[in-house]
Order: C-alpha cells, then structure tokens, then sequence
C-alpha cells in the first residue's frame, strides 16, 4: 500500500482558505461580528431584514432603502404553482430538509435570470429566495399535519408573517422578537461546512441556485444544522425516560455518543451567539409557562460542562425556544436555512466577485502501481 507523506489538515481543521468581509468569528473574544457590528447589538435592535442587507450589501440599510427592499419582499413570498406541485409529490415522510432543498432547486430552475450570474442578478435571486423560503417552511409543516395553507399577510414584517404562515395566528410580539433574534444569529458564520460548500460549488462558476440548493444538503447532517432537530431529540429522550441529565449523560458518554448541540469546530470556549439565545429561551420558558424546558436545559448543560467541559453551541437554545413556538422538531433546522440563505448568498456573491476554483489536492493511499 502506497502512503505519500504530505501533512493532512483532516477536515481543514485549522486551515484558512479565503478572506471574508461578511463576517469576523473571534474565538478569543468569544465575539462574532457582521460586517463590523456585533451580532449581539444586531439581535437588541435590528430587524432581520435589516441584517439580510447589512450582509448582502455591507451597510445596514437607509430608510429608503429598506421600504423597498421590504415591499420587494412582501411582493415575493408566494409559492410558484410549480414549486407547490414539486412539494406535494414528495412524500409528507421524507424530512422537511429534503422538501428545503428540492424547493430551492425549483424555484431556480423557475428563475428568469436562472443562467445569469452577474451581481444584479445574484442579489435579485437571493433576496426572491429570501422571500419565499418561509412560506416553503410553513407550507411544509401545515402539510405535514394535514392543515390548509395560510396564506403571507402583507402588513406583517417577515418574521411575523412567517409564524403567521405556519400557525395560522398572530404571534404575540414577544415571539416575534424571539424568533427575529433567533434568524439574526443563524444568518452568518463565516466558512462553516454549508457556506463552503456553496462557495465550492459557486467557485465552478455555477449559478445561485445550485448552490443554495448543495448548502442545503450540507446543512441538514446532524454535525452542522441538524443538531437543532437532534437537541429535541435528546430532551425528548430524557424526559421520556424520567432520568436525571447527568445520569441520561453518563450512559450515552459510556456509549461514546456525540452530545448534540455541544461543541464547536471553531469556538471552544462557548459560542458567542449562546447567551443571546439563551436569554431569548428564558423568555419564551416564561411566556409558554414550561420552567421544565429551562431546568432541562440547565441540568444537561451542567452535566456536560462537568464531565467534558465542553460548551453548547448555538442549537442548543435554538431547539428549545423553536420547541415552545410550536415548530414540530423536523422543521427546526429548515428554519436555519431560512435564516442562513442570507449568509450563504452574501458569501456567493463574495466568491463570485473574486473567484479561483476551489480544488485542493490529496495524499494518495491507494495500491501501488500495478498492471494488468
Ligand atoms: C450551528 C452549528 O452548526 S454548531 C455545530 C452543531 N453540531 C453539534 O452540535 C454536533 C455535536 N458536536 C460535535 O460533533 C463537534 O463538537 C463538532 C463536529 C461540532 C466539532 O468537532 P471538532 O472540532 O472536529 O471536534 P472533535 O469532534 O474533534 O472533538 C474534540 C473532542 O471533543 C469531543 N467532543 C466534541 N464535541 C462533543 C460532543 N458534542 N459530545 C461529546 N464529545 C464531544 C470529541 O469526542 C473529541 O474527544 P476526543 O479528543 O477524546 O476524541
Ligand atoms: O461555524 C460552524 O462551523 C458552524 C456554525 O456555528 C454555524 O454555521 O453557524
């Protein structure tokens, strides 16, 4: 057996690829910035669709600027007939990813510009994706369970018109300001597996679509965005079985599991976005009356942090508070590509302005030479 002796970087672990001037992940400072601002300051005071422009453009948006932008969106929620129909011949089994994924390939091959890769073009088809993914979402979930489509309302702002979608009720304001904080820190973060992906598959000179359509299927394992979905799964677990998180822990650790929503590639002092989830987690425990939920929470994070000393990441919240709003757990990381379909664009739009094929090279450890 042949094995060439060059150091391998298993997973890029610790390579740096590219500049990026959509984001800065510190995990020195334990801070994340987006274009320049802490996303802490941009959860407190921002609208998601302020942020959508912050990353796609780098400025946060005039007013002016964000009136169109929002009636652009508004005018834009609804489903395609074609996209409708491609949803409905999936099965209402298949996982809600699955439907995400095949959504987004529809739509760009709907798209009028679907060939065209100019900047104009890349911002118009991420803003329009921006637009129709929740209703995507919600179709989904309402499908799923057997309920009549709701239809977008107008004179709602995205993220309320997006429980709106898949409720078929208006949210209290507390819940959309929940959910607006939680698609403000999903947006954006740097060259993780998803958005390079994208990137990959942008560097080929593919279109928008294409590569939304492969962060997607990146996103959806259960090492990257899936751990949302997964995090319910445990505390499902746990509750069901009545045991204390520490002794639930001690077994699945004995059993060498990975602990969903713990740890991080880059962050290994805790995620900068945690505390900011957290505090929205505590609200919406306290708004649906579950204290359960929190002391939960609580109880597997002080497990964890004594056994491994490892930190929850940013879907160990994110589950939970998705959890209370009544999203079924499938639907929890589609949620997080709503929200990060304005990362991964910004990031396209970035690799396509200053593009080089991205083909790294490998270490072979095949047979030796040999002949027929
Ligand atoms: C928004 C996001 O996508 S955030 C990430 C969401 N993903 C998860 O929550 C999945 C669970 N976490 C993990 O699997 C990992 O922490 C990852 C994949 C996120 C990061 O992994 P890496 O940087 O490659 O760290 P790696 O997997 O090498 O872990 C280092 C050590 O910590 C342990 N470890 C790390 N995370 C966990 C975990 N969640 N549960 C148990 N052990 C863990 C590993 O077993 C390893 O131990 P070892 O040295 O004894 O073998
Ligand atoms: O950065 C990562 O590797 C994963 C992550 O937290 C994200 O994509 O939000």
């Amino acid at each position: 057996m042949a094995e060439e002796t060059q150091e391998i970087k298993k997973g890029l672990a610790g390579v740096v690829v590219d500049y990026t001037a959509v984001s800065k992940v510190n995990p020195e400072s334990n801070s994340l910035l987006y274009r320049g601002y802490p996303v802490q300051e941009l959860a407190a005071e921002k609208s998601f669709e302020e942020v959508a422009l912050l990353l796609w453009n780098g400025e946060l948006p005039s007013e002016a600027e964000l009136t169109e932008f929002e009636a652009l969106e508004r005018a834009n929620r609804a489903l395609d007939s074609n996209v409708k129909a491609a949803i409905d011949l999936l099965p209402t089994s298949c996982h809600p990813m699955d439907v995400c994924r095949t959504a987004a390939s529809v739509i760009g091959a709907n798209h009028a510009l679907a060939e065209d890769s100019s900047p104009e073009a890349n911002l118009r088809k991420a803003q329009e994706l921006f637009a129709a993914m929740p209703a995507v979402v919600a179709y989904d979930q309402r499908r799923r369970h057997g309920l009549a489509v709701v239809e977008a309302r107008e004179d709602l702002g995205y993220s309320a018109n997006f429980l709106w979608m898949t409720f078929g009720e208006e949210a209290a304001p507390e819940v959309v300001d929940a959910f607006n904080v939680s698609m403000i820190l999903y947006a954006e973060h740097s060259f993780n597996a998803s958005t390079f992906t994208a990137r990959v598959i942008t560097s080929t000179l593919a279109d928008l679509h294409s590569a939304v359509t492969g962060a997607i299927g990146a996103l959806k394992g259960p090492l990257h965005g899936g751990a949302n979905e997964a995090v319910m799964h445990t505390f499902e677990e746990i509750q069901s079985t009545g045991v204390a998180p520490q002794a639930w822990l001690e077994e699945a650790l004995a059993q060498k599991k990975k602990i969903m929503g713990f740890g991080h590639r880059v962050y290994k002092n805790g995620d900068s976005r945690v505390p900011t989830m957290k505090a929205a987690l505590e609200k919406m425990s306290a708004h649906y009356q579950r204290p359960d939920l929190l002391e939960l929470y609580s109880g597997l994070e002080s497990a964890m942090g004594a056994a491994k000393n490892i930190k929850p990441n940013l879907d160990y919240p994110a589950g939970p508070t998705y959890h209370l709003m009544g999203f079924d757990t499938p639907t929890f990381t589609p949620l997080f590509v709503a929200s990060r379909i304005t990362g991964w664009t910004a990031h396209i739009m970035e690799q396509a302005a200053s593009n080089s094929l991205i083909r790294p090279l490998s270490a072979y450890n095949g047979v030796d030479e040999r002949h027929l």
